[in-house]
C-alpha cells in the first residue's frame, strides 16, 4: 500500500478499513510455511536477523520460488539448502535504513548549563552526541516497494533504540522523545510522534514496533504521553487539538480490543491478535510450545508469549500463574492474559486524562466531560480492583484464582506517575507506598530497584534494572509531593544516575538494562545478549541530569573513576599545599 503522507491538519482522517489491514510482506514475515522452515533451520544466532532481511522478488514470486524449492527438495530440505535459498532470494539485514544524523541537532543544549560536576557534563554532551549514532531514515526504495521489506514505512526518520533494535519500539519512543525534547530537538521528536500518528491512522493502533511481524499487538499506549510531552515543551496547543480524533482512536482500540471484567469492573489486559509463534523469536517460542500437546494448547502458549511482549516485560515471572496459583515457574506457566496488569489501567487512566485536558484546549466540554467521566471510571477500577490494602500497594489481579497477586514488581508503582488515585487519598497511599518499599527492601540495592524480586533468568526478572521503569518509580514518589517519598525519589534518582555514569565511565557504553546488585553493572539474561545504545536509557538520564545536574557531584561517592579521584586528590594536597605555605606566613 502506498503511504499516506501525515498531515496535522487531516489528523482527523482515520482510515476506516484500518481494522482489516493486512501487510503485503507478512506472508513472508508474519507466518506461513517459508517463515517456519527458515527460522526452524536456525540459521542465524538471532532470530531476528531472518525477519529483518530485504527480499530480492515480491512476496508472491518468493512464495511460488520456495513452493517449487520445497518441491524439488521433496519437502525435507537440508539447513544448508535452506541457507543457500536464503541467500539467493534475501538480501542482508539493515539494508532499508541510512544512519541519519538529525538536522535540528544542537552542539551545546542548554540543559548542560544545568549540570555543575564536569564528568557529568561531559558525559551529557556525549549522550547528546549518541543522538547521531541512533539516527535512521528509511531509503526512498521502502515507500516505492513496501511490500520488498519487514520495515512499515514511515514519513519521518527516526532515533531507534540501538543494538539489534534497529526500527521505533512503541514505548521506548516515549523516552526518547523526552531526551530529544531536552536537547532542543523538536523537529525530530514530533517527526517522530506524527511517524505513529500516520501508523494509527493506516493501521488503527501502534504496533508494538516498527515491522510487520509485530503487527498483531502493541505495547504500553504511550503516544498520549508522547505527545503530552511534546506540547508541554513547546506551548503548542494547536498540535494537542489536532491529535485528538487519533489519540481517541488509539484509546478506543485498546479498550475494545484489551478489556475485561473484574469484579464487576471493566479493566484491560495484554493481549495479542495473532496466531503462531513470535516471527523474530520463533524457534525459540516453538520449543517452548514443546510441553503443549494440543495444537490449541499451543496456540495459546504463543499468545501468552505475544501478550507479555505487549506488556513490554518479555519475560518475566510477573506473568507466571502456576497450577497453585504462585508465581514461580517458567515460560510455560505464562498466562498473560488473566492478569490485570496495574501499569496498563494506570496508563489507560493518564490517556483519558490526557485527551480531556486536549479537549478543554479545543473548547470541546462535552468531549471533556466524557473523557474525565472514563478516566474517573478506570480510576474507580483500580482502586476498587488492584489496590491493596493489606499490601500497602496495587497488585495485579489474578482472573484464574481471583485473587491480588502479591509479588513485588517496579510496575505496582505506576499509578503515582500518572496520578491515579483520589488525591484526598495522598498522605495515606504515600505512608502506605513507603512501607511497602521497606518490607520489600527495596532501598537495598547498589544499582537501583530490581523489576521484581524474583530471579528466573528471564530479562524483566531480578536483577535486572530497565531504566523506563526506573523513571515510573522515581517520578512516581516525587509525583505524590510528601516529604518522604520526594527525599526517597531524589535519593534514587542520584543513585541511578550516578550508577549508570560508573558503567558508562568502565564501558563507555549505555545499556538497555543494569544489574541491581552492582552499582555500575550492566544487566544480563533473557533470550538475546544485553544490547548497547540505548534510546531509553540516555533519554532518562538526559532528563535526569537537567533535573539533578546543579545538586549531584561524583567526588567521594565512587562514580567520578579513577581520572576524577585523581583530580580531586591532586585539588586535596594543592589545599592542603596552600594551607602550609599560608601557615608560614600566618604563624
Ligand atoms: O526479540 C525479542 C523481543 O524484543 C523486544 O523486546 C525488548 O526490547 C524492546 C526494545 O527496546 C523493548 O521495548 C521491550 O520492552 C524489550 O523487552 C520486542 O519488543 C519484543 O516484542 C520481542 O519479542
Amino acid at each position: 500500500k502506498h503511504l499516506p503522507e501525515y498531515v496535522a491538519e487531516s489528523a482527523n482522517a482515520i482510515d476506516k478499513e484500518v481494522e482489516t489491514y493486512n501487510f503485503t510482506s507478512c506472508q513472508i514475515y508474519c507466518y506461513g510455511p517459508l517463515l517456519h522452515t527458515v527460522q526452524m533451520a536456525k540459521l542465524f544466532p538471532d532470530s531476528k536477523t531472518f525477519v529483518d532481511m530485504k527480499l530480492k522478488a515480491s512476496p508472491e514470486k518468493t512464495m511460488e520460488l520456495f513452493e517449487a524449492f520445497m518441491a524439488s527438495k521433496n519437502n525435507a530440505p537440508t539447513n544448508d539448502e535452506i541457507r543457500k535459498f536464503v541467500n539467493d532470494n534475501f538480501g542482508d539485514k539493515g539494508t532499508e535504513l541510512e544512519v541519519w544524523s538529525p538536522t535540528d541537532w544542537v552542539e551545546n543544549p542548554a540543559f548542560l548549563n544545568l549540570v555543575n560536576d564536569p564528568d557529568l557534563k561531559q558525559w551529557g554532551m556525549d549522550l547528546n552526541n549518541i543522538w547521531k549514532e541512533l539516527g535512521r531514515k528509511m531509503k526512498d526504495d521502502v515507500h516505492k516497494n513496501p511490500e520488498y521489506y519487514s520495515i512499515i514505512p514511515v514519513p519521518n526518520p527516526v532515533i531507534v533504540p540501538g543494538g539489534r533494535f534497529i526500527e521505533f519500539y512503541y514505548w521506548d519512543s516515549y523516552w526518547i522523545i523526552r531526551g530529544l525534547l531536552y536537547c532542543e530537538m523538536r523537529n525530530t521528536a514530533r517527526g517522530m510522534i506524527e511517524n505513529l500518528m500516520s501508523i494509527v491512522q493506516r493501521i488503527g493502533f501502534i504496533p508494538n514496533g516498527g515491522r510487520v511481524y509485530y503487527w498483531g499487538r502493541s505495547q504500553p499506549p504511550l503516544l498520549a504521553g508522547m505527545v503530552k510531552s511534546y506540547v508541554d515543551f513547546t506551548k503548542d496547543d494547536r498540535f494537542a487539538i489536532n491529535a485528538l480524533e487519533i489519540l481517541e482512536h488509539e484509546f478506543e482500540y485498546f479498550i475494545n480490543n484489551h478489556s475485561v471484567q473484574a469484579k464487576g469492573h471493566d479493566l484491560a489486559v495484554y493481549r495479542d491478535s495473532s496466531k503462531g509463534p513470535r516471527p523474530e523469536s520463533y524457534s525459540e517460542d516453538v520449543e517452548t510450545a514443546e510441553s503443549f500437546h494440543t495444537d490449541e494448547a499451543k496456540e495459546d502458549h504463543y499468545s501468552e508469549l505475544k501478550s507479555a511482549a505487549e506488556s513490554g516485560m518479555d519475560f518475566s515471572s510477573r506473568w507466571y500463574i502456576n497450577e497453585n496459583g504462585t508465581n514461580i515457574g517458567n515460560l510455560s506457566d505464562a498466562k498473560t492474559r488473566s492478569i490485570v496488569p496495574v501499569d496498563l489501567n494506570a496508563i489507560l487512566y493518564w490517556n483519558a486524562k490526557i485527551i480531556a485536558e486536549f479537549h478543554a484546549k479545543a473548547g470541546n466540554v462535552d468531549k471533556m466531560a466524557e473523557y474525565e467521566t472514563k478516566a474517573q471510571k478506570i480510576k474507580e477500577a483500580i482502586q476498587a480492583v488492584l489496590w491493596n490494602e493489606e499490601a500497602g500497594c496495587w497488585l495485579d489481579y489474578d482472573l484464574i484464582n481471583e485473587k491480588p497477586r502479591d509479588y513485588f514488581v517496579t510496575s505496582n508503582l505506576a499509578p503515582l506517575w500518572v496520578k491515579a488515585y483520589n488525591i484526598s487519598d495522598t498522605d495515606k497511599i504515600s505512608a502506605s507506598v513507603l512501607s511497602y518499599i521497606e518490607k520489600n527492601k527495596l532501598d537495598t540495592f547498589p544499582g537501583g530497584v530490581p523489576n521484581t524480586l524474583y530471579h528466573t533468568g528471564e530479562q524483566w526478572d531480578f536483577p535486572n534494572v530497565w531504566a523506563p521503569l526506573q523513571y515510573i518509580v522515581i517520578e512516581g514518589l516525587d509525583n505524590i509531593g510528601t516529604p518522604e517519598a520526594q527525599k526517597l525519589s531524589k535519593s534514587w534518582g542520584h543513585r541511578w544516575v550516578k550508577s549508570n555514569f560508573a558503567a558508562y565511565r568502565d564501558s563507555r557504553a549505555m545499556f538497555e538494562k543494569y544489574d541491581a546488585e552492582k552499582f555500575g553493572g550492566h544487566g544480563g539474561g533473557g533470550e538475546y545478549g544485553v544490547q548497547k545504545g540505548f534510546g531509553w536509557t540516555n533519554g532518562v538520564i538526559i532528563e535526569w541530569l537537567a533535573k539533578y545536574g546543579h545538586e549531584i557531584s561524583l567526588s567521594n561517592t565512587g562514580a567520578a573513576g579513577p581520572n576524577s579521584r585523581f583530580v580531586s586528590l591532586l585539588g586535596v594536597t594543592a589545599i592542603a599545599l596552600i594551607g602550609a605555605f599560608a601557615g608560614r606566613f600566618i604563624w
